[in-house]
């Protein structure tokens, strides 16, 4: 059994696949180290080696890497920046700022579409990046996520104020909003959905129809309408994540 980790800005993504075929056994989302050592600690087998992406600190990578290897025994394996892999080049100046997710994303992306695609991911931080056909990367845009949009317009205003509960009935439609929840709520997605279709323009300048798009990151559903052609493929980063940390 293979621990797979995504250390985001907000949760920890993780995962158990079976050595052998790769079959996700297991799998879920926490908000702390803690609670990924709980969730663990239930597992009926205790996996022998761990591989994880992080775009945390080095500290708090290394001391849930330590966590992990006192509380389980685990060989920790950790993502690293690399100028290339499986046939894909980095694209930023200095390939050591391409943020990991990012970067295991491109990889995941450009595994799956083998050809040229656009890899979109919505999480803390929306993220766009291109990847030519023949593997090289060009870069990307990055801009808030949904939960970065609503905290900024929460804390920076007196009178916007809701509950989870009414911010998710909030996005039953995309109408103009008739309350402030709805207007907020639905706002920030037209923000989203605006930011996917300029990334999809911007595509179609470099490749015409010749493209692949990939969308994932928690809020993936909220702007799958705005991209019908779309691949949703939630667990991208582990596709990425496999491939720049091999186990045997
Ligand atoms: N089961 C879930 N648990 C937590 N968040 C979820 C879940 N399903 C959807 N979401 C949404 O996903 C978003 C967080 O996405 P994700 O987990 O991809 O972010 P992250 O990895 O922390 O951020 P980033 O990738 O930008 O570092 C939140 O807006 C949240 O509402
Ligand atoms: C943009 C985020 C925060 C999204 O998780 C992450 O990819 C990151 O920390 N990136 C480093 C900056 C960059 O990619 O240019
Ligand atoms: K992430």
């Amino acid at each position: 059994m293979i621990l797979e980790l995504d250390c985001g800005n907000s949760f920890i993504k993780w995962r158990v696949i079976n050595a052998t075929e790769g079959a996700v056994v297991a799998g879920g989302i926490v908000d702390s180290d803690q609670a990924l050592v709980a969730a663990v600690a239930t597992l009926p087998e205790a996996p022998r080696r761990c591989r994880l992406v992080s775009v945390r600190s080095e500290e708090e990578t290394a001391s849930l890497s330590a966590r992990l290897a006192q509380h389980f025994a685990l060989d920790v394996v950790v993502a690293q920046p690399a100028r290339e892999v499986s046939g894909v080049r980095n694209g930023y100046d200095d390939y050591q700022r391409l943020g990991l997710d990012r970067w295991l994303a491109v990889l995941g992306g450009f595994h799956l579409a083998r050809g040229a695609c656009l890899v979109m991911d919505f999480g803390t931080a929306a993220k766009a990046d291109f990847v030519t056909a023949d593997g090289e990367h060009l870069g990307g845009f990055i801009c808030p996520g949904m939960p970065l949009m609503r905290s900024q317009l929460r804390t920076h205003t007196r009178r916007i104020r809701y509950d989870d509960a009414s911010a998710e009935r909030a996005l039953s439609s995309l109408a103009p909003g008739r309350s402030t929840v709805e207007a907020v709520e639905r706002g920030c997605v037209h923000m989203l959905q605006g930011f996917v279709r300029s990334q999809l323009e911007h595509a179609h300048g470099l490749w015409g129809e010749n493209f692949t798009v990939l969308l994932t990151g928690g809020d993936a559903l909220l702007v799958q309408q705005a991209a019908p052609q779309a691949r949703v493929v939630p667990d991208l980063v582990f596709v990425g994540l496999a491939m720049a940390c091999p186990l045997d």
